[in-house]
């Protein structure tokens, strides 16, 4: 089956190469010319484990190009819309200008009986909208959300724990092209939903909110835990063996970032005002800014143990990337972290695995280096991101190059027992 894939972001270019690999012919379209050319040399634009690889054979078998043409859309039954959907600059809306050019250019190539295919993750409402620009076509709308997981986004497509189709007009021609496009993952048995627009498009923000949520509490118990003493991963296990409750997303510590979680909270608290119920997410304001909070607690813990001023003292900052296994620094805890403490005068050095780039691009005027430049001569070090080659470090390596053995582990990750044992001064998030 031929597909092609609008906007070949973290999401898209996945997307097709996934695609690709399970034998359809793809063509990813983006109007990043440096991208598109990146992609065509089966180079992966940005660190995705496995994503090279797929890039590569995918290519070489001939199912898989990339082009700026919108024109190379035209012959392929289902075209996937995964163009960025980032907050509005002025408010906490989804800008959904990307949506509505990458639609505008697509549909002089859609032909009847296409399947537009809704990836992005748009506002309740978006989907009707767009519907009455491609019905006239005779081509048809689906909403399928995408559930990937960035560091494990291969994995993810390849392999999804469901599939979910919102359908509108020509629902069964619409069912159809999707199940011939997952026919792998339905063969596998993975559970489909079908439902109507509205359903598929809050399905997606609403798993956000509630991963943000469960994120936000088991912060909340951290603020809680660190006043009385308590201490918060062991209270996240105890909690987390109630099968209710499950130990997943209960990590404390400087919260979450990313391309999605928080703008998609943000987004879907705007959208709720407009439609008169504002008032059924507020909550999330809340949570939102207990996860904002936790990124001051580091800022402050860091200030008092350099004994109330960070002014020419040196901070390794371990970890940039939101998460690990990605070079993704949208909104990440990390970097907010490193620029403030860099803005109070701190002399940081921040290191990642793989995330430098991206990061330098963000914050020029931070301090990078490799992780024995950031920890030699430190005052403080800073446990940010919890990439393995970080929480595998040796404490007793570590501390021949720090100057105070001191670390604030902003992830409860690493094995605290083994740091003190080491001589550090270890500080987690939630616990002594
Ligand atoms: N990143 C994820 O893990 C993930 C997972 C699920 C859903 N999503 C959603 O998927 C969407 C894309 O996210 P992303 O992280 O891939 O963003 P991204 O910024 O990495 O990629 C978006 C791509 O769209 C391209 N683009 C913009 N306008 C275009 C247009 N008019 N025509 C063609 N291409 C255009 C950009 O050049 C960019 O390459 C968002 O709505 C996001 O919320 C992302
Ligand atoms: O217990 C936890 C789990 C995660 N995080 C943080 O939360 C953020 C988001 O993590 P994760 O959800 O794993 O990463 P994303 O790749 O942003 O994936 C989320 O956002 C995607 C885009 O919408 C969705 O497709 C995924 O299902 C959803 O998990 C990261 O900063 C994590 O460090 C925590 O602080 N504690």
């Amino acid at each position: 089956m031929k597909l092609s894939v609008i906007g070949c972001g973290y999401l898209g270019a996945v997307h097709a190469a996934a695609m690709a690999s399970i034998g359809h012919s793809v063509v990813g379209i983006d109007v990043d010319a440096d991208k598109i050319a990146l992609l065509n040399s089966g180079r992966a634009p940005f660190f995705e484990p496995g994503l090279s690889d797929l890039l590569e054979a995918a290519i070489a078998s001939g199912n898989l190009t990339f082009s700026t043409d919108f024109a190379d859309a035209a012959g392929a039954e289902a075209h996937f819309i995964a163009v960025g959907t980032p907050q509005s600059k002025d408010g906490l809306s989804a800008d959904l200008r990307y949506v509505h050019s990458a639609v505008d250019a697509l549909l002089p190539y859609v032909a009847p009986g296409d399947v537009v295919v809704g990836k992005s993750t748009v506002p309740v409402g978006t989907a009707e909208v767009l519907a009455e620009r491609i019905n006239p076509a005779g081509a048809f709308l689906a909403w399928n959300p995408e559930f990937l997981r960035e560091g494990f986004a291969v994995e993810d497509t390849l392999r999804p724990d469901r599939l979910v189709y919102g359908v509108g007009e020509g629902a069964e021609r619409a069912e159809s092209v999707l199940d011939a496009v997952y026919h792998v993952a339905l063969d596998a048995q993975t559970p489909k939903i079908i439902a109507g627009y509205a359903t598929s498009e809050l399905v997606k923000v609403s798993a956000n909110a509630f991963l943000a949520t469960k994120i936000s509490f088991i912060n909340a118990m951290a603020e809680i835990a660190e006043v009385t003493g308590a201490d918060v991963v062991k209270l996240a296990d105890a909690i987390g063996m109630d099968a209710r409750i499950g130990r997943r997303f209960l990590n404390a510590g400087v919260g979450f970032g990313g391309g999605c979680l928080p703008k998609d909270i943000r987004a879907f608290r705007a959208r709720a005002e407009e439609l008169g119920v504002g008032h059924s997410v507020r909550f999330l304001e809340e949570i939102d800014a207990i996860n904002l909070r936790r990124r001051d607690r580091v800022v402050d813990l860091t200030t008092t143990l350099l004994d109330g001023d960070v002014t020419g003292r040196k901070v390794a900052v371990l970890g940039l990337a939101f998460k690990p296994n990605s070079d993704d620094v949208r909104d990440s805890p990390a970097v907010d972290i490193a620029s403030r403490l860099a803005a109070l005068g701190a002399d940081v050095v921040a290191t990642d695995p793989e995330a430098i780039g991206n990061a330098r691009r963000r914050e020029p005027d931070l301090v990078f280096g490799t992780l024995e430049e950031a920890l030699t001569d430190a005052d403080i070090v800073l446990l940010l991101t919890e990439w393995k080659d970080f929480t595998g470090i040796d404490p007793a390596w570590a501390a021949s190059l720090v100057k105070t053995p001191i670390i604030i582990d902003g992830r409860n990750a690493l094995p605290h027992t083994e740091w003190i044992d080491a001589l550090w001064e270890y500080h987690g998030l939630g616990r002594r």
